[in-house]
């Protein structure tokens, strides 16, 4: 069975975070702004140096080139990165009617320039964008940030069928806890350089 594993993983300041996530699961991370999240996700995506042993199904992320590494290991950031005008050159060989209904676009969604598009569009397309890759591990930094409380809600739904469907081992950054409690098997947060239980198994 798919599982993610970090042992003894340090990044910047975070020392020695070890911890699983089974496929199909929901580990959140929540801790305060700066303490280290995102760059524990970019350590685990292959972006960012670091030490320990991190591996997928057991395989060693060292035993891929870190581009290989990353199509299993699907990493949507905070800030999602966009290198065509159009939305449509993101999405291969997809037409705007295979797109989720759930996301709440149009058809025509293929052909709006990026520019356009909200924060909170983006953040949506970015992570549709990572399950069309079809990795068997997610990591997502505040997927619905820049989303209202009903999206909000939708989008978590959504990606819980997706994650429970695919039995993808997804690690979730997090700041509300009411968000935590919705959707977490598992819950750290950071407490200085340490990452600590708060519920769940380790
Ligand atoms: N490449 C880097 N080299 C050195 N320090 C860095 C680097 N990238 C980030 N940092 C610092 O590491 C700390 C943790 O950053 P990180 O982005 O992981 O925080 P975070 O917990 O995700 O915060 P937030 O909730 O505000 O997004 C910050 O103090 C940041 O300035």
């Amino acid at each position: 069975m798919t599982a993610l594993r970090l042992e003894n993983v340090s990044v910047g300041a975070l020392a020695k975070v070890s911890l699983a996530v089974p496929g199909g699961q929901v580990v959140c991370v929540s801790g305060p702004s700066g303490s280290g999240k995102s760059r524990l996700l970019r350590a685990i995506a292959d972006l960012e140096p670091h030490s320990g042993r991190i591996s997928l199904s057991g395989i060693d992320q060292l035993a891929l080139a870190a581009h290989q590494w990353r199509l299993q290991v699907g990493m949507v950031p905070a800030d999602s990165q966009w290198w065509f005008d159009e939305v449509g050159g993101h999405f291969p060989g997809t037409t705007g009617d295979r797109l989720p209904l759930a996301l709440g676009f149009p058809p025509e969604v293929m052909g709006w320039s990026v520019s356009r598009l909200s924060s909170g569009e983006r953040q949506r397309l970015a992570l549709w964008r990572a399950l069309a890759r079809e990795p068997q591990a997610l990591l997502l930094d505040e997927p619905t940030a820049n989303l209202d409380g009903d999206t909000t809600i939708s989008i978590e739904n959504w990606l819980l069928d997706e994650i429970h469907r695919r039995q993808l081992a997804t690690l979730w950054v997090a700041h509300d806890p009411a968000q935590i409690q919705r959707v977490a098997d598992a819950h750290y947060q950071i407490d200085g350089t340490r990452l600590e239980l708060v519920h769940g198994s380790d």
